[in-house]
């Protein structure tokens, strides 16, 4: 079967050069633009489908404005699903319907898993981590790993580790720029922030990318070209591309090759060096994941660097994308703000655990925020058998199903007419002490977090590090962008979502702003 397929990659180059060229001038010239969603005007319809092409061209069109336009799709479509047809035949639903979500993730769940083609994708880079794995493999690493996540002193340390780093470089990088009335980049700041907080998390090392120590941060650096690179092959129409390159090793996966060996080779030494402390001391003194996985007898070091990698993914742009929207949108609701900083300073200078967890409102904007602007602004799964969706859906054995967020947080059928607002307060209730309650929403309605037996085990980790973050900085600073009057920044994602051409703001002090 391999061998088939690698005889029909031959052929690629014949498709690509001679037949594809032809299919394109032909459909070109056929006055598709008139027909097909037109970000300017903002009349939407659902794409054509051609022979052999499918909405190739639509699809291609969509540029880097494509969750934009898909959501523009799901907004228009009836029960909020459509077909997506692509090249060859291949389909891909899309839905932001609850009730499809709820039956991909959890009452179907075994009939969507995350399947081949996402696994081969990642597999140079992750392997088999959680995070690319299905099945008994996947099954497994979720119990260990569950397991570690719900303990208390996890917690503790994800505390310590991130009140360490807010106060040692975060808040002097700040301090340092409101000083010399300095612009800075502030997603690459939160970036490297997560970055140097998930690494000491996931394997006790400090990259020190925050604050580039040469050496250090090389394995940082290698990191984030192998999550770009490897990113980008979903991108790629035709995968055979990305294919032909690595099996020559040229560019961008000659690149690639590099990167993940510098990142495995690092993950394996640490790996390695733990092993020899617990055997030697019999124990081990840090309490990062590594260091629990190894105590409690995970002792393969295949399996446990995957893990360890896998996590750094989880969590490293998650937090930060998060976090840049979110300061994006507080600059432009001064009221929210305000009632953030009167929540903060009622606590103390580093709140405790179960004081970050009371930090209602911060959390209610906190959800507020990435219903606007998810941090995974769509998921997909692999149909592994036939299935029909309960909106009447049909879905053929190997389909792409994708529950679409970034759309889901814009649906007029669930947020009503207001829903382009951002308002704290459709997560809160008054009670009668005139305190605010925190009303959630369910999982497969906000399926932010993912939901079902894959719902990402971080989230609470993920909200205290983000209360903390903002607590410290909000005590403090006033975030302002240097972003054009009217500008709106542009959402993008590979496979979390970022601000195009990073977030530039000046930091002012709270007391001079004040
Ligand atoms: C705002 C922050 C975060 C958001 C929005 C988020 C969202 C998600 C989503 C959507 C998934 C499902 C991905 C998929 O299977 O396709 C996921 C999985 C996961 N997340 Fe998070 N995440 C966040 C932070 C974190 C953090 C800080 C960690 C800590 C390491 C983490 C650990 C994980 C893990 C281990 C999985 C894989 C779960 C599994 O497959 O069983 N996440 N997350």
């Amino acid at each position: 079967m391999i061998e088939i397929l690698q005889n029909l990659q031959l052929l690629a180059p014949l498709f690509l050069i001679i037949i594809f060229p032809l299919f394109f001038f032909f459909f070109s010239s056929a006055g598709l633009k008139k027909k097909e969603a037109d970000p300017t005007t903002k009349i939407v319809t659902i794409p054509k489908s051609y022979p052999l092409i499918g909405s190739y061209l639509a699809f291609k069109r969509s540029g880097n404005r494509r969750i934009q336009w898909l959501s523009d799709i799901v907004q228009i479509s009836p029960a909020a699903t459509f077909t997506l047809h692509h090249s060859i035949g291949r389909r891909q639903v899309i839905t932001g319907n609850p009730a499809n979500v709820e039956h991909i993730l959890k009452t179907h769940f075994s009939n969507y898993q995350k399947g081949y083609s996402f696994i081969s994708t990642l597999s140079d880079f992750l392997g088999s981590g959680i995070f690319n794995a299905d099945g008994n493999t996947w099954k497994f690493q979720r119990q260990i790993a569950s397991h570690e996540f719900n303990t208390k002193s996890l917690r503790k340390f994800v505390d310590h580790v991130v009140d360490a780093e807010l106060a040692d470089r975060l808040v002097p990088i700040m301090a340092s720029a409101a000083q010399q009335d300095k612009t800075l980049d502030f997603q690459d700041i939160l970036q490297r922030f997560a970055f140097d907080n998930i690494c000491k998390i996931a394997f006790g090392f400090d990259p020190e990318y925050l604050t580039p120590s040469h050496e250090r941060s090389k394995f940082a650096m290698a990191y984030e070209e192998a999550t770009e690179i490897s990113s980008k092959r979903f991108r790629e129409v035709f995968p055979l591309v990305w294919k032909v390159k690595r099996a020559l090793n040229i560019g961008s996966e000659k690149r690639l090759r590099m990167a993940v060996r510098e990142v495995h080779d690092f993950a394996k030494n640490i790996v390695r060096e733990k092993k020899r402390e617990l055997k030697e001391k019999e124990s081990l003194e840090s309490v990062d994941m590594l260091s629990r996985f190894l105590s409690s007898g995970h002792s393969d070091e295949d399996f446990v660097t995957d893990i360890v990698i896998s996590f750094i993914l989880a969590g490293k742009d998650t937090t930060s994308a998060a976090l840049t929207w979110f300061f994006w949108l507080l600059s432009k609701n001064p009221l929210v703000e305000k009632e953030i900083v009167k929540e903060i300073t009622e606590k103390s200078e580093v709140p405790v655990f179960d004081e970050v967890k009371n930090m209602v409102y911060t959390h209610a904007a906190l959800c507020e925020s990435m219903r606007l602007y998810p941090p995974v602004p769509m998921d997909t799964k692999e149909a592994a058998d036939n299935d029909v969706l309960p909106d009447g859906t049909v879905v053929k054995k190997g389909t792409l199903v994708t529950y679409h967020v970034y759309a889901m947080g814009r649906l007029e059928s669930i947020w009503g007419e207001d829903w382009a607002e951002f308002k704290p307060e459709r997560w809160l209730q008054k009670v009668e002490s005139g305190k605010w309650k925190f009303v959630g929403k369910d999982a497969f309605t906000y399926p932010v977090f993912q939901a079902g037996p894959r719902m990402c085990l971080g989230k609470e980790m993920a909200f205290m590090q983000m209360q903390s973050v903002v607590s410290g900085i909000l005590r403090r600073f006033t975030v302002v962008p240097t972003v054009a009057e009217g500008v709106e920044p542009h959402f993008f994602a590979f496979l979390t979502s970022k601000m195009e051409g990073g977030f530039p703001v000046k930091i002012i002090g709270r007391e001079t702003s004040n």
